[in-house]
């Protein structure tokens, strides 16, 4: 394959840039042409797509955020849309795309996969949520981001002799709240793959505090069907401890990436430019046991997330 394009979709995540970087100097080092697609989906359906070169991706290794810009699109959602990206991709001659986002962008790549472009999906989100790899991009870095928030909270939180409650990202995937949660010794660990139980959050807490604790942290995952504010308001009523709800956001979604995401990224993207290169079907790339492995892109969507129990297990043991 001579002619691709690369571009970053859904929310962002640290490491995005490093994979582009990757993926262009990989691309312009085995002689292909590569052109950058700006703000995901969205912007193919607007043609915003420019060539790259080596000096393109100059200083960006370690920026968080992505220069491709991302988008959620509505319009690649219907077939019409699609359709019309397909138009574009050919009236560029562009034949295979490098798809940097989450689990959607990778449906939206499967989709295109379809219609007859080759898709290599790289997988940049905080989430975690992607079934078929042990870690995305991006996930390492915000939990070290929630774990120093965590490390601040932890000092007021024992000043004061409070509870409190860190509501970290993850609709439907709670990995940054165990993995934080676990590394920053949080009494309480709440996930939308669990059961909310009330009773169980007061008790611990109460535990904690009746065996000296001078504070409690709790991580939320903002899955959890209720808010960390009504949280708070609870556990200080029923364990007497004044509780706080800290809401982070966006925070845990910026910075620079960490060493760890810096290399998945580098050799993800360069994993799926040879896939390119060699004019394989559409993959997606992951890592699994350190190594970086490949599935069939729609094989890898239908795998199903298996939770680690073990870790909640070694988290609940230690708080
Ligand atoms: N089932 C789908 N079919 C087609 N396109 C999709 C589908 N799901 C998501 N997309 C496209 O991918 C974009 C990014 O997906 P989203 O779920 O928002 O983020 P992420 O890729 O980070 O999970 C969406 O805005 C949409 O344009
Ligand atoms: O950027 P938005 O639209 O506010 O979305 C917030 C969501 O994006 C994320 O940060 C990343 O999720 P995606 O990778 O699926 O885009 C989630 O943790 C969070 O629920
Ligand atoms: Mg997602």
């Amino acid at each position: 394959m001579k002619r691709i394009g690369i571009l970053t979709s859904g929310g962002d995540a640290p490491g995005m840039n490093a994979a582009v970087r990757s993926a262009v100097r990989t691309g312009i080092s085995m002689g292909m042409e590569v052109y950058g697609i700006k703000r995901g989906y969205e912007g193919l359906l607007d043609g915003e797509i420019e060539r790259m070169q080596w000096q393109s991706v100059g200083d960006i290794l370690q920026r968080g955020g992505t220069i491709l810009r991302t988008a959620r699109s509505e319009r690649f959602r219907t077939e019409e849309g699609r359709k019309h990206g397909v138009n574009i991709l050919e009236t560029f001659g562009i034949e295979g795309l490098v798809v940097i986002g989450g689990d959607g962008s990778f449906r939206g790549g499967s989709e295109l996969a379809a219609l007859g472009i080759t898709v290599m999906g790289v997988p940049g989100t905080i989430d975690n949520d992607l079934a078929y790899t042990d870690y995305t991009i991006g996930f390492d870095t915000a939990v070290n981001t929630v774990l120093s928030m965590i490390s601040n909270l932890r000092d007021t939180a024992s000043a004061h002799e409070r509870t409190t409650i860190v509501e970290v990202m993850g609709r439907e995937c709670g990995d940054i709240a165990l993995y934080s949660g676990l590394a920053g010794g949080a009494d309480v660990i709440l996930l939308p793959e669990m059961e909310f139980d009330i009773n169980s959050v007061c008790r611990r807490v109460l535990r904690g505090q009746q065996s000296g604790k001078l504070h409690s942290i709790i991580v939320k995952a903002e899955g959890v069907e209720i808010s960390s504010h009504q949280l708070a308001e609870t556990v200080q009523e029923r364990t007497g401890r004044e509780a706080r709800a800290v809401v982070p956001g966006y925070i845990q979604r910026g910075g620079t990436p960490t060493g760890r995401d810096r290399m998945l990224a580098s050799m993800m993207a360069a994993r799926a430019i040879k896939l390119l290169y060699d004019d394989e079907e559409s993959k997606a790339i992951g890592t699994c046991n350190d190594e970086i492995i490949a599935y069939d892109l729609e094989e890898a969507l239908s795998m199903k997330k298996h939770f680690r129990a073990d870790l909640y297990e070694i988290a609940e043991t230690l708080a």
